[in-house]
């Protein structure tokens, strides 16, 4: 899979989700990031509803729970045939690699095992608030690079930060290993709850493997036009 841009599906209810959906005219397969919000409201269904309708599926539910529990959770993730999915990689590597056997286990015969990306430390986090409220003495930038590390020992495929921290760590780690980077903003668009924030082309720049835009596109007035302008910067 080449550079995909997943756009977030953070919708209140499914009907303005396929509202949106409907009216987006993309030139090549969509990809789409399902999360909490419509995964809790709607469950398995609405994943497998996209799923039928041919998008392809970044389900992030950002597990963090003890090895057992994310095991057995993964395990009925990986049924659903999505492309990839999250864990939290403060969750420990033990929890990492449960989430990773889970995922194998799940997985029916003959399918593609999903993807699985550690969040190391979330875009809205500040280095501020890594300091003050999380009492960490690393800085940000060292902080999600040993994250990183631990997610890749453990079995990740690969991790989510902020494309802010890809380029300095980017050449520690193999080349199939993923860089996927929420807090995407167009220079003209608001930060709204994000901390650590670049645009498309600066992503692609930095070395980011795919991008996650949300607001810029669900929320513009024309989402088509920002869907275009947001691919072209990050694609050019
Ligand atoms: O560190 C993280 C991890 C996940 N996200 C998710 O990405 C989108 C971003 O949405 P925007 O509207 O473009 O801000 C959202 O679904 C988050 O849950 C993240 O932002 N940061």
């Amino acid at each position: 899979m080449s550079k995909p841009l997943f756009i977030a599906l953070d919708f209140d209810d499914q009907e303005k989700m396929w509202l949106f959906l409907n009216q987006l005219q993309p030139q090549s397969k969509l990809h789409v990031k399902l999360g909490m919000e419509m995964f809790y409201q709607y469950g398995p269904e609405i994943v497998r509803d996209l799923s039928a309708k041919g998008y392809q599926i970044f389900l992030d539910l950002k597990l963090h729970d003890i090895p057992n529990t994310v095991k057995r959770t993964a395990r009925q993730l990986a049924a659903l045939g999505v492309y990839c999915t999250t864990v939290h990689a403060l969750g420990g590597k033990e929890m990492i690699k449960a989430a990773k056997e889970g995922l194998i286990e799940g997985t029916p015969e003959g399918k593609e095992v999903p993807k699985l990306l550690a969040v190391t430390e979330l875009t809205s986090i500040s280095e501020d608030v890594l300091r003050d409220e999380q009492h960490c003495s690393l800085s940000l930038a060292d902080e999600v690079k040993s994250l990183a590390h631990q997610a890749q020992t453990a079995g990740a495929d690969g991790i989510i930060c902020s494309p802010l921290e890809v380029k300095a760590m980017k050449n520690e780690f193999s080349d199939d290993f993923m860089f996927v980077t929420p807090g995407i903003r167009p220079a003209s668009y608001k930060k709204d709850d994000q901390a650590r924030v670049a645009t498309p082309s600066q992503a692609r720049e930095n070395g980011s493997t795919a991008i996650v835009v949300g607001r810029p596109i669900t929320q513009a007035e024309n989402p088509q036009v920002a869907y275009e302008e947001i691919l072209k910067d990050w694609t050019k």
